[in-house]
C-alpha cells in the first residue's frame, strides 16, 4: 500500500520556495537594524562610523576564510572554480587588490590607520561571536545550508547602493574613493546571489531541505544583526560614559 505525501511534507514549488527565500533575505535583513537607519539618516557620529568600520573588517577578513572552506566540500571543479573567484574577490590575486584591501582604503579614507585595522585591537566580543558563529556554521553544515546563508546577498546590492547614497551626503568627511568597496560589491553581490540561487534551488528537492535552507539563512540574518547589535550597544555605553547617554 502506497501512502501520499501528507501536505505540509510536500516539497514547495521552486517558485514559492524562492519567494520564502526572497521573503526572508528582505524581512529580516540588517538594512532594518537601527544602527543602519541611523547610518542611512546621517546621525551617526565620525566615532561610531569609525568603530563600524574597524568592526565590519572582522567579518570581511573572514569571508573568504568561509569560502575556502565551502569549497573544500563542493564536489566538482566546475563549482570548486566558481566559489574560487568569490575568495579572489575578497584576497585579490596579488598583493594591493581586492575587496579586503579597499575595506582597508576605506578605513584610511575615514582616518583609520591600517595597522590598526588589521590588529583587530577594536573588535567587540560580541563580533568576535557573531563572525566566529558564521565561519563555523559554514565550516560544520553542508554545501546547501552553507551556500543558502550567503542569500542574504539578495538584498545586499540594494543595501549598498543606499550606503554609498548616505556617505556621499552624510559623510562627506570621508574622502569618496573609499567608497570603492561598495561600488564594486553592488555587482559582484548580484552575481554572487544569482548562483547561490540558483545552486540552492537545484540542491533543496525536498520539503526538509528547502526549510533547512530557509534555517540557514535566516540564521545568516541574525549573524548580520548580532554584529550591529553588538557596534550599537558599544556606541550606547561609550555615550553613557560621557555623560550623553
Ligand atoms: O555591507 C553589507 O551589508 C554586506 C552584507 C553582506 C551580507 O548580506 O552577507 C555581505 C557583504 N556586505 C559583503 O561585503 C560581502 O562581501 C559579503 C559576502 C557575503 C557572504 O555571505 O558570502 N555576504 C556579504
Amino acid at each position: 500500500m502506497t501512502t501520499a505525501l501528507a501536505p505540509q511534507t510536500a516539497p514547495w514549488t521552486p517558485a514559492e520556495f524562492e519567494d520564502r527565500l526572497r521573503t526572508v533575505a528582505q524581512e529580516r535583513y540588517h538594512d532594518r537594524h537601527p544602527f543602519n537607519v541611523r547610518m542611512h539618516e546621517g546621525d551617526l557620529s565620525r566615532d561610531e562610523v569609525r568603530s563600524w568600520i574597524a568592526n565590519r573588517f572582522h567579518y570581511q577578513r573572514h569571508i573568504p576564510v568561509k569560502d575556502a572552506l565551502i569549497t573544500a566540500k563542493l564536489d566538482s571543479s566546475r563549482l570548486r572554480r566558481m566559489w574560487l573567484r568569490r575568495i579572489e574577490d575578497h584576497d585579490g590575486r596579488g598583493e594591493g587588490e581586492g575587496g579586503i584591501e579597499r575595506w582597508l582604503r576605506l578605513g584610511e579614507a575615514a582616518g583609520l590607520d591600517r595597522e590598526d585595522l588589521l590588529s583587530g585591537d577594536a573588535v567587540l566580543p560580541g563580533v568576535r561571536l557573531a563572525v566566529e558563529g558564521y565561519v563555523n556554521f559554514c565550516r560544520l553544515r553542508p554545501p546547501l545550508e552553507a551556500v543558502a546563508a550567503s542569500l542574504t546577498e539578495l538584498t545586499a546590492p540594494g543595501l549598498m547602493r543606499r550606503r554609498i547614497d548616505a556617505f556621499e551626503l552624510h559623510y562627506r568627511w570621508i574622502e569618496p574613493d573609499g567608497l570603492a568597496y561598495f561600488r564594486t560589491r553592488v555587482d559582484q553581490g548580484r552575481r554572487d546571489s544569482a548562483e547561490a540561487l540558483a545552486l540552492v534551488l537545484e540542491w533543496a528537492v525536498t520539503r526538509e531541505q528547502q526549510e533547512r535552507a530557509i534555517a540557514a539563512l535566516t540564521f545568516k540574518c541574525d549573524v548580520l544583526w548580532a554584529l550591529l547589535d553588538a557596534v550599537q550597544y558599544d556606541a550606547v555605553r561609550y555615550d553613557a560614559v560621557r555623560g550623553r547617554g
